[in-house]
Order: structure tokens, then sequence, then C-alpha cells
């Protein structure tokens, strides 16, 4: 069926060029029905009905450990971007006192565990057993309130980074630079810099420039945090480059001007083609995935809440008045492709709709070596449990 509705950005933002009444059309949505609708509004997050099951859920996770001074962010961050909190309810968070463990993969694609840690952990004390936490750790966060004074949150960044590194030298260090929603925009620029300089240049006093450090400027109030969380994620994906590869090769031949490959859940979009990444096209894509969800929950499910809101139909067509068209497909369960076509581009769709085809049959085939991968993997670590040794390495978010 089709559904011709009128669009209000959930985040309430506005776009130059783009007016909220921008008509949209849902040409796979299911059944409408009103008691679908009156259940998915009485108070549950529409977003919260998905019910994604991970067939690899048994597999070793890379640990993404999110670390600052108290009342930094750490606890928002993650509620907000995989737990869909509005983050004027992160206000009234509790300070977390012990170590929060949480694995991302019952609901999402993406498949890694996260450790929140409270900002008065001491790596001093003899009961903290840091190496067994660095050793399995992908990436570590380390979030800067950038409204504070940051002068000891950057020595308790040189203190962890430099314990970290002497456990595992694989490990990604990202520094968010929260908060940034209460500065202008020289402030930002500024701030980063300072942040920036100081950071390596304790690192090169204590002889240990190898050491790489990525900078995100970060705000749980905008998208800025999932497009951090996104880049975070990329670098523990072993596939980038194929993905990437394949966005490019469909771009150039489908007369698109953009592509993402969104986790659908959780907004992180794991690959894009290599043309630069501008916010608002995000932010866009962002909105894109929300409207959809919350429509197809609203109006797709069927009157006893059966279904799921995201399956193989499930496909939208946003038509802006800039003469730009957003086109959103399923790739898989977890991952959606949200493109950005001009107008007379659009016109080919069939064109489009075939490259698709064949770049969807690809991502299955990279995931069925994934499969593969996981599979051979679970048998030599039986094998090695057999001998009695433990299996080593830095574990890396799989496809
Ligand atoms: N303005 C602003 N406030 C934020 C942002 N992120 C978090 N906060 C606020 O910062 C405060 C502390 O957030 P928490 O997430 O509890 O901080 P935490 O680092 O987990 O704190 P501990 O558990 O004590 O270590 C809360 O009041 C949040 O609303 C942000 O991006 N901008």
């Amino acid at each position: 069926m089709l559904a011709k509705l009128f669009w209000e950005s959930p985040s309430g933002r506005r776009f130059p060029g783009i007016h909220a009444n921008t008509v949209i059309w849902t040409p796979y949505l299911h059944s409408v029905s009103p008691p679908g609708l009156r259940s998915a509004c009485q108070g549950v997050s529409a977003r919260r009905v998905l019910d994604f099951s991970d067939p690899f859920s048994t597999e070793v996770k890379p640990r993404i450990l999110l670390m600052g001074l108290r009342r930094s962010g750490k606890s928002s961050i993650q509620k907000v971007v995989f737990h869909k909190m509005s983050p004027n309810e992160t206000l009234f968070l509790e300070s977390t006192n012990k170590i929060c463990r949480e694995d991302v993969s019952n609901s999402s694609f993406v498949n890694f565990q996260i450790w929140d840690f409270p900002g008065q952990i001491d790596f001093f004390d003899p009961t903290f057993d840091y190496e067994m936490i660095f050793r399995g750790t992908g990436a570590l966060i380390f979030v800067i309130d950038s409204q504070d004074d940051y002068m000891e949150a950057l020595a308790r960044l040189h203190l962890t980074v430099t314990r970290a590194y002497k456990v595992n030298t694989d490990i990604n260090f990202e520094v968010f630079i929260h908060k940034v929603d209460g500065l202008s925009d020289d402030h930002k620029i500024e701030t980063q810099r300072d942040i920036h300089q100081r950071a390596n240049d304790d690192l090169a006093d204590a002889g240990l420039e190898k050491i790489h450090l990525s900078f995100y400027l970060t705000s749980i109030y905008d998208h800025s945090i999932f497009e951090a969380f996104s880049k975070v994620v990329q670098k523990l994906i072993p596939q980038l480059p194929t993905l990437e590869n394949l966005l490019n090769i469909f771009i150039s031949n489908s007369g698109i001007e953009k592509a993402f490959l969104f986790d659908v859940v959780s907004k992180i979009y794991i690959a894009t083609d290599s043309t630069p990444v501008d916010m608002q096209t995000y932010e866009l894509c962002c909105d894109m995935i929300d409207v959809v969800i919350d429509i197809s929950c609203i109006y797709g499910l069927k009157e006893d809440g059966a279904g799921t809101p995201y399956d193989k139909e499930s496909t939208a067509i946003i038509k802006l008045n800039n003469t730009t068209v957003l086109y959103l497909k399923e790739v898989t369960k977890f991952l959606a492709l949200v493109c950005f076509v001009r107008e007379e581009s659009f016109e080919r769709k069939g064109l489009i709709d075939y490259n698709f085809h064949c770049f969807r049959k690809a991502i299955h085939e990279v995931f069925e070596v994934r499969m593969k991968v996981v599979k051979s993997r679970k048998v030599q670590n039986r094998l090695q449990k057999k001998k009695g040794a433990t299996p080593n390495g830095t574990p890396r978010v799989l496809l």
C-alpha cells in the first residue's frame, strides 16, 4: 500500500531547503490498523518494540570501554546511543558506582560489549585487575567534560592510556571532548586544539609519541555522539574496506551522491562510500530511519502486535524540496542502506534497484564468509580449551 504523510523531523531540527511538510512515500508498509496504533503508543517507545536476535551471540565480543572522570557523561552516552533514552532524561541518571557491562548484540547487528566505568575508579587499587580488562579491549573511549576544567581529566587520560598501552598495544584510543553543546563554535575549536596539544605533549614527555589518540567533539543533544560512535565501531570492523569498496562501486554505477550502511537499531553507520561525510546528511539519514521505524511500529504491526517493524520489504522514499531524494532499503535484518540521489538520477530507479540487488547479494556473501570464520573459530577455541590453553589476541567486531 502507499502511505502519504507529512514529515516533521523527529529531532525537531530544520535543515536548509527542507521544510516540515516534505512528503514521504512508504510503499511497503503493512496493514494499517488503529488497534496497532494504540498498542504502539501505549507508553512504549516505538523503537523498543524492535526485536532482533543475533545468531552469533555466543562468539567472543570485542570490548569498548567508557572511561573518564565522574559526571563527564559516560552513562548518558551509553543510554542515549544504545537505549534510546532522550537526552533530557539523562539529567536524572545516578552516579555509576561499579563497572557496568553490557552486551550490544541481541538488539543490534553491531556486536560488542560496552563497559561503563565509575568515574572514581582507582588504577592503584590492587583489587582492580586492569590487565585482564585491557587485554580483551578493542577501543577505549575516554570522555572529557569540555564545560568543566579539564586539567584533572587530562592527567587521568594520560594515566589510563599509558597503563592500557603497556598491557595491549592494539587498543584504539578515542577521546570524546564531550558536552560541546554548551560551547560557541570558536570555543569548540579552541578547546579541541588545546586538549589535543596537551594530551600529545604529555605522551611525548613520557616518550610515548607512538600512541595515537583520536579526538571527537561530541554531545548527546545532537547527532555528533552517534557519528563519533560510528567511527569508533568502524575501526573494529575488519571487513570495512570491502564494504566501502562495494558502496563505491554501487554509487558510481547508479548515479547516487552518497550512501550509508546503517545499523538500524543503534543508528551507527558501519560504512559509507569514500566521499566526505557531511553532518547534515548523516542527521537526515538518522531521522529517516526514525520515521520509517516509528511509522512501521504504529501502522505496520498486526492487530495483536505480532510482526516486526523492519523486514525484507522495508523500503522508503522521501522526496525533499531541494531536488534530492532519500532512498532507504533493507539489506539484512540489522542493516539498511540509505542513499542520497538527485531527482534526475532517480528517474532511472530500475537501474538503481538492479544495482542494489547485486550490492545486497555481495553483502550477504560477506556474511557467509563471516559465518564460516565464526564456525572455524569456535572449533579452534574448543580444541584449545581441551588442550587447556586460552584463546588470545584482541577480538574484533565480526560482520
Ligand atoms: N550539556 C550536556 N550535558 C550532558 C551531556 N552528556 C551528559 N550530560 C549530563 O552530565 C551529567 C552526568 O552524566 P552521567 O552520564 O551520569 O556521567 P557519568 O560520567 O556516567 O558519571 P559517573 O557515573 O559518576 O562516573 C548528567 O546530568 C547528564 O545529563 C552532553 O552532551 N551535554
